[in-house]
């Protein structure tokens, strides 16, 4: 079968790509080309399963260079399979799950109390960059990295750059290659002088257990590929202020989703933070390759083609959710989410597979931080909206600014603001 190369329709139409194939598609299953290797593309909650499948499904020998120079970072946990896989994985997943979370949200929140004092002067604020800013100072706290105040602002760009520039040719990928280099060096020295003695660090820290860790071999890994994980726990922290912008985007949308945040309805706000992940666009697609002949549905898919999970088709299929493109919290109230629907980070068991393991987290940092921003007044001037399905990953094209900033009456944060005035 003759299959066009389809690299361009997916640089030029973003999100939209894989939906749109698939819409013209015969079957189940999209065939095409793209970089030049054939490719297949599935979606929903069975192929899911059927992609986290190792005897499926291996990522080492699939993803592309460009994302893993930006990205990523070269040896990074996201491109083993097998046993060093799951050793490697177990680091995070002892780091990124448990009583971590708490310490974490807590160093965040009060970064963000910090900052919100400061919007009170009626300066506008970009709260993208506010948001980046506020979540890399709590993570590198909570990690143990030293960081100045004044180093916040360049660190926070350049973990931002890495996200924001992995997925286009041109200004934004370079951007973001060059920030990888700087802080790989950057982190490199540090595990190098934590190993040495150099420098003290709490015990226990991310930054602790990253510079001892031993993979599967048994030894330490070489200081670069400790500075990989190292801004592999950082970078996707940081990349949170993403979905702040998503949830501010939301909030101005729908107002009506206001009170319930600002009231503290836990449940409402867990449901709110799923439904940002689920409705706005962020990771477009996965990618792995098939390790040998399969055949899904009764189409086959050849050994070594590249197989793609449409996140962002799945996460708008009328036949999964109700009105997909309805901004509605409350379909994720009083039901449990199966594995492989909602996967804005992956599907399956993060401990056996490679589903993001800082899920927890992210879900916890969204839910504070969007309860906060429910407790503050603002106002919204003129600006540039439009999220663009184009671009990967979209984002509010302002970054979206607000002014005036102050805590509504009667909320927490008013209390708290009282309370350190008295
Ligand atoms: C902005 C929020 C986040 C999004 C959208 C996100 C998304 C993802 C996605 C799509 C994957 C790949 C899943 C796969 O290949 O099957 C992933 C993996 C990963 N994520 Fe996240 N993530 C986020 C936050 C975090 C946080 C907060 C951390 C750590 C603190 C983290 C650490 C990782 C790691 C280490 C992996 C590699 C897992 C593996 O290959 O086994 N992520 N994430």
């Amino acid at each position: 079968m003759f299959l066009p190369d389809n690299t361009i329709p997916l640089l030029l139409q973003g999100y939209a790509w894989l939906p749109q194939l698939r819409r013209r598609a015969s079957g189940e299953v999209v065939h095409t080309r793209v970089g030049g290797q054939r490719a297949v593309a599935l979606r929903g909650p069975d192929a899911a399963r059927f992609f986290y499948d190792e005897d499926h499904v291996e990522r080492h020998t699939a993803l592309p260079g460009p994302i893993k120079s930006t990205l990523f970072g070269h040896g990074a946990v996201h491109t083993l399979d097998g046993t060093g896989h799951r050793v490697r994985k177990a680091m995070f997943l002892s780091l990124l799950t448990g009583d971590g979370i708490g310490s974490l949200v807590r160093y965040t929140t009060a970064a963000w109390d910090e900052a919100a004092a400061s919007w009170a002067d009626g300066r506008r604020v970009v709260l993208f960059d506010e948001a980046a800013a506020i979540l890399a100072r709590g993570v590198c706290r909570w990690t143990g990295i030293p960081l100045a105040e004044s180093e916040v602002p360049a660190l926070a760009s350049d973990l931002v750059a890495m996200v924001d520039g992995f997925a286009t040719p041109g200004s934004r990928h370079w951007r973001a290659r060059t920030a990888r280099a700087r802080r790989e060096a950057w982190l490199r020295y540090l595990v190098e002088y934590v190993r040495d003695g150099v420098a003290t660090v709490p015990a226990g820290s991310a930054l602790d257990v990253v510079a001892h860790h031993r993979d599967a071999d048994g030894e330490q890994l070489d200081p670069h590929t400790a500075a990989v994980e190292l801004l592999n726990i950082i970078r996707p922290t940081t990349a949170v202020c993403w979905f702040v912008s998503f949830a501010a985007h939301a909030l101005h949308r729908w107002p009506r989703h206001r009170a319930p945040l600002r009231e503290g309805d836990d449940a409402f706000a867990e449901a709110f933070t799923h439904e940002i992940r689920r409705f706005y666009p962020f990771a477009p697609f996965l990618g792995g390759r098939a390790v040998r002949d399969l055949t899904w549905r009764g189409e086959k898919i050849p050994a070594r083609s590249l197989v793609l999970l449409d996140v962002y088709g799945q996460h708008h299929d009328p036949a999964l959710w109700k009105e997909p493109y309805t901004f509605d919290p409350r379909r994720f109230i009083g039901r449990e989410i199966d594995a492989f629907e909602l996967i804005p980070q992956g599907g399956g068991d993060p401990a056996a597979g490679h589903r993001c393991p800082g899920e927890a987290i992210t879900v916890a940092l969204l839910k504070a931080l969007s309860m906060r921003l429910a407790q503050l007044d603002y106002d919204v001037p003129e600006q540039d909206l439009d999220i663009s399905l184009r671009r990967i990953p979209a984002r509010p094209a302002s970054g979206f600014v607000l002014t005036g900033a102050r805590a509504a009456a009667g909320s927490a944060t008013a209390r708290h603001a009282s309370t350190a005035r008295s």
